[in-house]
């Protein structure tokens, strides 16, 4: 194996590097186009550990086996920096846990990790995840078609406003949901990829845009936290409360840039993948009626007027949620610049050079997954995975944070869905394609409401399905 120092040298020339496509370009297309159609034709080239994906920022080193996986993701954290910083700047900020490294890292997950594990957090959390899904989806008519995927936005964007900024008074939420509507869609691909458009032109340009957009929100949300700071301590429990109560090891108080970066740091990574994974749950269980009917079951065998928390101890509706966030995990690679040299596999690949965990290859292999494009939640019953075989939600230091939150969500807006609803598919076939930084499905997931499963008419059933279509 060549030393670092020669590795490096032979870094543009791939020399050394794992087989892989030979067009960086058309490999850079295809991944902003068709990453999966990507993720299929680098399972080609083996099924060794290690492939290279030639990216025109540089060749990334991807691992396709769990244990390179392993090697990556429980490396010393000091040897790995975060890949795209300049990328990542557009949607997150500064001093947030998404973009440090290291110890300072460490120290903002330990400021954040009970806001997300407190048992009353998580029950309060629990009937505002029901309440809205129950409200929001019994706003839309029967009968009338439907788009699943922004029903779950919708869903998850009002969860997080009251979870997370622990906004419940309408007038504050309608407004933080529009200043968030401005910055998403002041925030096109063309400036997160590329940052030589960052150009302000006299005030006009898209950039120029987002800058207002993202000080409008940014405002808000500093005026959030001052009012915040000012009224007196009491029973909220929702992310901002119990952040700004919440103390650095050595006594310290986080300050109020460090809660705003942190709060959109939680905001945008979170709900748009969330809502994703909804809707592909409610696109597959209406593509296999028997799991439809297998869960269903298994809901049943709940009292109607359960606590939503109970969904959490339902095995089918676990093994449902897997299975989905295994097909298409909506974060589908996991990426990372390496500090020093690190061995991945048989490979030894030098410092300076990106490296992934390609989780849509490492899901799709036959001999953990056997027919791995069927649904088939059965096959978390049959056998366990390691967390380096199935990882939807990442593993180690940089573990998805609000994965307890996000899987609470996924099953508590599904299952509340389900008990009150019976519905229909539109489109039966529902390709993933790029969304974003992740995979979601073309048509966000067509549906239809058939009947109300209870009978009783669910208030205020009143026909604003056109806000969904
Ligand atoms: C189904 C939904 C979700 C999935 C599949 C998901 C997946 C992931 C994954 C794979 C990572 C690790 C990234 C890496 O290793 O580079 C991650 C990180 C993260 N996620 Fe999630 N996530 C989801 C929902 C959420 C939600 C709801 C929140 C917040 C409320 C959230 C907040 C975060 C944050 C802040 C990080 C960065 C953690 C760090 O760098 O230490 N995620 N997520």
């Amino acid at each position: 194996m060549p030393e670092a120092a020669e590795m490096k040298s032979a870094k543009s020339s791939r020399e050394g590097f794992p087989e892989g496509p030979s067009s960086a370009f058309w490999t850079s297309v295809r991944y902003a186009r068709d990453p999966v159609g990507l993720y299929r034709a680098l399972t080609k080239y083996g099924d060794g550990h290690t492939v290279t994906m030639p990216l025109l920022l540089g060749p990334i080193v991807g691992a396709i086996s769990p244990q390179s996986a392993k090697d990556i993701l429980t490396a010393d954290t000091a040897s790995l920096d975060i890949f795209g910083p300049e990328a990542l700047a557009m949607v997150f900020r500064p001093r947030s846990l998404v973009m440090l490294s290291g110890e300072q890292h460490a120290r903002e997950r330990k400021l954040l990790m009970p806001a997300f594990n407190r048992a009353d957090a998580v029950r309060a959390y629990a009937v505002t995840m029901q309440e809205t899904a129950l409200q929001y989806a019994s706003e839309i008519a029967v009968g009338k078609p439907f788009v699943m995927q922004k029903l779950a936005q919708r869903i998850l964007l009002q969860v997080v406003i009251r979870d997370v900024f622990g906004v419940t008074e309408p007038d504050e939420q309608a407004e933080l949901k529009q200043r968030v509507r401005e910055l998403f869609e002041a925030s096109s691909p063309a400036l997160i990829f590329f940052p030589g458009l960052r150009h302000r032109f006299g005030g006009i340009g898209p950039y120029a845009n987002w800058q207002r957009a993202d000080a409008r929100l940014t405002r808000l949300i500093h005026d959030l936290i001052a009012r915040r700071r000012a009224s007196p301590p009491g029973s909220k429990v929702d992310v901002l409360s119990l952040l700004l109560t919440a103390r650095y090891e050595d006594g310290s108080v986080p300050s109020d840039e460090v809660v705003h970066d942190e709060l959109m740091a939680l905001f945008f990574a979170g709900h748009a993948a969330t809502a994703t994974t909804i809707s592909w749950v409610f696109h597959w269980l209406h593509r296999y009626p028997e799991t439809l009917a297998k869960l269903r079951a298994e809901l049943a065998t709940l009292p109607q007027d359960v606590e939503p928390t109970s969904y959490m101890k339902l095995p089918y509706l676990e093994a449902v949620c897997n299975e989905t966030l295994r097909i298409y995990p909506p974060v589908a690679d996991l990426y990372r610049k390496l500090r020093v040299p690190l061995r991945i596999g048989s490979t030894m690949v030098p410092a300076g050079t990106g490296v992934a965990v390609f989780t849509t290859i490492i899901h799709a292999r036959e001999d953990l997954f056997p027919e791995p494009m069927r649904f088939r939640p059965e096959r978390f019953a049959e056998r366990s995975y390691t967390p380096f075989e199935f990882l939807p939600y990442g593993v180690g230091a940089r573990r998805c944070i609000g994965a307890a939150f996000a899987h609470q969500a996924l099953k508590i807006v599904v299952a509340s869905i389900l008990r009150r609803w019976e519905l229909g598919l539109e489109t039966p076939d529902e390709p993933a394609v790029r969304q974003g930084v992740g995979v979601g499905p073309k048509h966000g997931v067509r549906m239809r409401i058939l009947r109300n499963a209870t009978e009783e008419q669910a208030p205020g059933a009143t026909g604003r399905s056109a806000a969904l279509s």
